[in-house]
Parts: C-alpha cells; structure tokens; sequence
C-alpha cells in the first residue's frame, strides 16, 4: 500500500508537473520541453529565473524592477523578483533553495496557482474579445488595469526567438508595445461623423503603420460602429471611399484575429482532448491499479487471516512455552536445591574424606613405626633363624646319618617285602584259579536257580489256579452250610443273678436249645428251638468267631457278607460284637474279623491289593446317624422302616438304595430297643458304604 500510495504521489506530480509545462508551453512560446519531463529538466529551464521573470512581466507588465532576465546581474536576482510579484498577488511562493536543489513540488505549485489566477481573469477577458478591434499579426488584449495577454503570430519573431538570437529584450519590447497601443488608441479615438472628415493623410497613417496591429479590438469596433453610424446618419449614404477601405481593412483586422482565436481554441481543444485521452487512459490505469488493489487487499486480507491463525499458534505456542518455562525454572529451582544439598553433601563428605585422610596419615605413621619395629624384629628374627638353621643343619646332619641307617634297614626289609610279594602273587594266582572254579560252579548253580524259579513260577501258577479252585470250592461249601445263618449265644447270669432261675434247658450239639417255662402248663412247658449252633455260656470269644470266620473269608472271594447280633437288653449284643476289654483274648467279632481280614490282606499283598474303609452308625428311635461325621446335621441318615417280619427293619430304598456291589462286609449289634447299633464295613477294592436294615 505504500508502494502503492508512493506511485499515487509520483504520479499525481508527474501530473501536475506536464499541466505546468503544458500551460507554459502556451505562454511562453520559446517553451519547448516535452509534457513527460522530469522535474530536473524543468529545474534547468526555470533556475536562471528569466522565464519565471517573463512570466511576472506577462501578469503584470512592468511590475519587475531594475534589469531581469538576461540582462540581470544574478540567477537568484530573477528569481527574487519573481517571488516578490507572486508574494504581491498573494500566492504561494517558494524558496531560491528549492528550485536549486530542492523539491521542485513548491515551484510546481506556485506556477499552478499563477495559472489559476490568471484563468480567472481571463474568463472575463474572453467574452469582450470577440468585440474587440482585429490586428493583423498580434492580438494583445488589454484591460484597462488588467494584465497583458500575449499570442504568438507565426512569421513573426518571438520574443523567445529574439532572445535566442541576442537581441531579445522583453522589457523594452513590452514597452514599445505599450507606447504604440496609447497612439492606436489617440488614433482610433475619433468622435461620431468624424470618420467621414477624415483627411486621406489620417487615414493612410492609419492604414500604413502600426495602428491595425496594435489598435485594441475594442478600438477597432467601435471604429466599425462609428463608421456605419454616421453612415446611417448621413441619408444619402455616402461614404468616402477612404473611408470604406478604412473600415474594410479594419474588418479585415478583426476576421483575421477572430480567426487567429478560433485556431488558438481549435488546438487549445485538441490539446484539451489529447489531455482528456490522457486522463482517460490515466483513469483507466488507475482503475485497474484499483482493481489489482482490491485483489491485493483479498489477498492482504487473507494473508491477514492467516496471519491471525499463526499469531493465535504463536501465542498457544508461547503460552505453552511460558508454561514450559514456569516448569522448567521450578526444575531449575529443584536442581539448584538438589545441587546445594549435593554442594553440602560434597562439602561433609570433603570434611570426612579430610578428616579420614588425617586418620589414615596418623595410622601410616603409626604403621611405619610399627612397621620399623617389626622390620627390627624381622632382623632379629632373622638372626636367631639363621642360628636355628644352623642348628638344625647340624641336626639334619645327624638326622641323614640315621635316615642313611633307616634306608639300609629299609632296604633290606624291601628285598624281604618283595620276597613276600612274589609268595602273594603265587597264592594269588592260585585264588584266582578257585575263584575262576568258583565262578564256573556259581554259574551252573544260577543256571539251576533259573530253572528252580521256573518250576516255582510254575508252582506258583499253579497254586493260584488250586487256590482258586479251593475257594471256589470253599465257597461252595459255605454255601451249603447256607448263605443265611443264625447263632444262638447264651450269656451267663451276671454277678448277683439266681442261677437256679435258669430257663435253658438243654442244649444241643447240632443247634438245638430246650427253653423251659414253668409258667405255663403242658407241653407248653417246653419251647424247642433249633439254630445253626448255639453256643453256651461258656464258650469263648474265640470260640464264636471261629464260626464266623470262614464266612467273613468270603467277602475277600467277593462276597457280601453281613453279621449282627439281635438280642434284648443287656442279652450280650456289645459283648459278643467289640468284646468286654481291650485285650486280645477279649476282642469281640468286629475286632476279630478285622484283625483277620488285614492279616490276611497282609499276607496276600505280593498279589493283591485291599483298600479297608470303616463305617461307624447309630440307629436311635428309628433314626440313623453317622457316627464318624463331624457335621451333627449331617449324621442323620434316613428313615428306617421297622414294620417288617419278626422286628426286622429295612432301609427306605428310595431314600437309601442298597449298592448291589459285592465284597461288603457288615458287623452290627441289633438291641431290642433299638437304642444302638455299632457297625464296621470292609470293602476289596473300593471304598463304598453299604448299609443294612434292623
Ligand atoms: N458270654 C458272656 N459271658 C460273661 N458275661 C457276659 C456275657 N455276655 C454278656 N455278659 C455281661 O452281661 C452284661 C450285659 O451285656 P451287654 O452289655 O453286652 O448286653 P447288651 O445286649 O449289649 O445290652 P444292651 O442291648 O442294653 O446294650 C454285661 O455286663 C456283660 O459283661
């Protein structure tokens, strides 16, 4: 935009600098610098200051003092003058420096406002022109205190042109012209109905100098007028014919000036057109100047946005980095601290390394000097091993003189040691041969062994095939004895009891028992009653067991087997079934097939493996509990159907299913009660419960 503006400016002179020359170029007709000049080529036209003088003298004729122009003793002398008429007009005026060597702006516009000036008079000056009296080469118009206009008329000699040549004086010129203007203007000044009069010599005087020429057009009118009106005045009409040629070269005057003027405004209107096109193609370029602004400013604008968005990133950037630098100086702060702290760390530490440096000086010292001592008992030491070597050289001495008697002994315990040797490599050699006999038999015995394993293997197959066969056999006996037994045990009278009360009467060895009732009557008396065996009151827990235990066997052959004791309170249900004591001979059945199961299981363990689980229960007004459960909730087992035959009660199978797998054995005492039942399963195999009914 400065740029642009500069241009504006530079171009805005250039205008007004071409609108002076231009209109010096009328004015001064010797002007002849081109309208694209430069303000240095004007500077050299204008800095004598006569063409500034001659212009003062076209505003005001004989204004200028002294000599100017070409004649004046100085440049700055023209020019001075030239200033003191502007300052008299009231325009804008300028400095000598300014048109030597400064800003020509000044200059430019003083000379604009001169113009002005005189454009403004002349607008007035124009409209009588037309009226005024023609002259034939140079039309001066006058007022009659105005300023003198002049037109340069071609075959003439400018003033210019005169100055050129050296002879040129626009004072004196200017001065003439005044003097011949006044005697036009005593000529011309006749009264009416006295152009008739006038003598042939006037009129020739008239016609033959100067008088056309420099008349005013004014003049030369009011000649015309005066001449037709005293025409008219005078009926008959006659005018002289000096007279007539008179008025007919005055007319002829003033068409030649009318049409002077009406060449001056045809090319003052070409130049103003050639201005306008100027100006024209000056509008147009600035206008597309004005476009390429505009666009400019887009972009400017745009740029402007961008340069918004970037000075928003410059200030986040700077926020952050404002951010970045609060953190930074409180690390800064961090690190000093931890450096003064790490300075007076270093400093304790340089204190301790000093003072520990001292204590390992002190202790070097006092090392040295334990070290000098110790170097001297060294020395003394020395001294006294050397009197010690000595003393055992001497000592060794004797000491190789025994060792030499040792070696002879030595030696010839060696020749007897190797005499020896040679005996024990001779009875080697013969235990070497026994032990290769040795061997020889030992083999032939493995061999035999191998084929006595053999036999023995084979004996063993054939073992398992009759014990097999045994136990099949066994079972087919135990069947036969009958799957379901029942043995009678007859308890003793307890200690305090009646024996004479007694209700067995005779027992009998294939099971019999004879119960007597003396209450009754008849042979209701006696009750036969008839079991697998009953035994008596003496007999042994071994005794009862020994009965029971072909049976319990079986459960290892896959059996299922159950024993239990039934019997009222206090019959000997817990007697027969754990035993009245802990000792071997007291062991109740439980005890007893247990132990048996387990030494047997212990016996056959080469060959088979048992796995023994126990089951502890109580039933107890018809509800079965498990005894070995921690969980007191958890004991209660089920219901317990007790409307069967004979007393017996059943588990509910829906509740309780009885597992139909084999190799269960389970020992029970039965009260009448039904206060308590002990029970202990034993399972090959597995580890299942099973549970039986009362
Ligand atoms: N064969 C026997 N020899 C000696 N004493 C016996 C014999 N049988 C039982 N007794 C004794 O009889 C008493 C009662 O026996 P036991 O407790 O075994 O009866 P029970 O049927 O288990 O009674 P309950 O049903 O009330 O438990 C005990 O003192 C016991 O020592």
């Amino acid at each position: 935009m400065g740029t642009m503006h500069g241009e504006y400016e530079d171009f805005d002179a250039a205008n007004r600098r071409a609108e002076v020359i231009d209109w010096l170029g009328g004015l001064l007709p010797e002007f002849d610098l081109p309208l694209d000049s430069s303000d240095e080529e004007l500077r050299d036209y204008l800095i004598d200051g006569t063409a500034l003088c001659y212009i003062a003298d076209k505003l005001m004729p004989g204004v200028l003092e002294g000599m100017w122009g070409g004649y004046a003793s100085d440049q700055r002398s023209n020019v001075k003058k030239f200033l003191c008429v502007v300052a008299e007009m009231e325009l804008p005026g300028f400095s000598v420096k300014d048109l030597e060597e400064g800003s020509m702006s000044s200059i430019v516009e003083c000379i604009l406002a001169i113009k002005d000036n005189v454009t403004t008079r002349l607008s007035g000056h124009i409209s009588n022109y037309a009226a005024k009296t023609p002259i034939r080469r140079k039309l001066e118009l006058q007022e009659t205190d105005g300023p003198v206009l002049s037109v340069a008329i071609p075959g003439k000699l400018s003033p210019g042109e005169e100055r050129r040549k050296g002879h040129w004086d626009p004072k004196s010129q200017q001065r003439s012209a005044l003097l011949s203007g006044q005697k036009v203007n005593e000529v011309f000044q006749y009264k009416h109905g006295s152009y008739t009069d006038l003598p042939a010599a006037k009129i020739s005087e008239m016609l033959h100098s100067n008088s056309l020429d420099h008349a005013p057009t004014q003049s030369l009118l009011r000649v015309v007028n005066g001449i037709l009106d005293e025409s008219i005045e005078r009926k008959r009409g006659e005018i002289p014919h000096r007279v007539i040629y008179l008025l007919r070269n005055v007319i002829q005057e003033i068409e030649h000036r009318i049409c002077i003027q009406a060449d001056h405004i045809r090319n003052q209107n070409s130049i103003i057109k050639t201005r306008e096109d100027k100006y024209r193609s000056k509008i147009k370029a600035l206008e597309t100047l004005v476009n390429g602004t505009n666009e400019e400013n887009e972009m400017a604008i745009n740029r402007l946005e961008v340069v918004k968005v970037e000075k928003y990133k410059i200030d986040e950037k700077r926020k952050l980095g404002e951010q970045d630098m609060i953190r930074l100086m409180q690390e800064k702060e961090n690190a000093e601290n931890i450096i003064n702290s790490l300075h007076q760390e270093m400093q304790v530490m340089s204190r301790m390394h000093e003072q520990f440096r001292e204590q390992m000086e002190t202790k070097a010292r006092q090392m040295e000097e334990h070290l000098t001592l110790r170097a001297k008992e060294a020395e003394f030491c020395l001294m006294q091993s050397k009197k010690k070597v000595e003393e055992v050289e001497a000592a060794s001495q004797q000491k190789s003189q025994l060792w030499s008697k040792k070696a002879n002994i030595f030696q010839s315990f060696m020749n007897n040691h190797k005499v020896s040797i040679k005996d024990i490599k001779i009875s080697s050699q013969s235990i070497k041969q026994e032990m290769h006999v040795l061997q020889m038999t030992w083999r032939n015995e493995m061999s035999n062994i191998g084929h006595d394993l053999k036999g023995l293997v084979d004996a063993a197959d054939n073992y398992h095939k009759v014990l097999a066969e045994n136990q099949k056999l066994f079972n087919e006996v135990q069947e036969l004895k009958g799957n379901i037994r029942v043995y009678c045990r007859v308890r003793p009278f307890l200690p305090g009891q009646d024996g004479k009360l007694t209700a067995i009467d005779y027992i009998g060895e294939n099971g019999e028992i004879l119960i007597s009732n003396p209450s009754k009557q008849g042979k209701d008396v006696y009750r036969m009653f008839k079991f697998n065996k009953v035994f008596s009151t003496h007999a042994s827990q071994a005794e009862v067991f020994s009965d029971i235990q072909p049976l319990i066997r079986s459960v290892l052959d896959g059996f299922n087997v159950c024993i239990f004791a039934y019997g009222q309170t206090g019959s000997g249900k817990t007697y027969t079934m754990s035993g009245p004591g802990t000792s071997r001979e007291d062991w109740g059945v439980n005890y007893r097939a247990l132990n048996d199961l387990f030494d047997i299981s212990l016996s056959r363990k080469n060959a088979f493996s048992y796995e023994v689980g126990v089951q502890m229960v109580e039933i107890y007004n018809e509800q079965v509990r498990d005894l070995l459960s921690n969980d007191v909730a958890q004991k209660r087992l089920g219901i317990w159907n007790t409307s069967q035959p004979n007393g017996l009660a059943v588990p509910d199978a829906s509740l309780h299913p009885v597992k139909s797998t084999s190799n269960i054995l389970d020992l029970m005492e039965i009260g009448q009660s039904n206060r308590a039942v002990g029970s202990t399963a034993l399972n090959e195999r597995s580890s299942r419960s099973h549970r039986y009914t009362q």
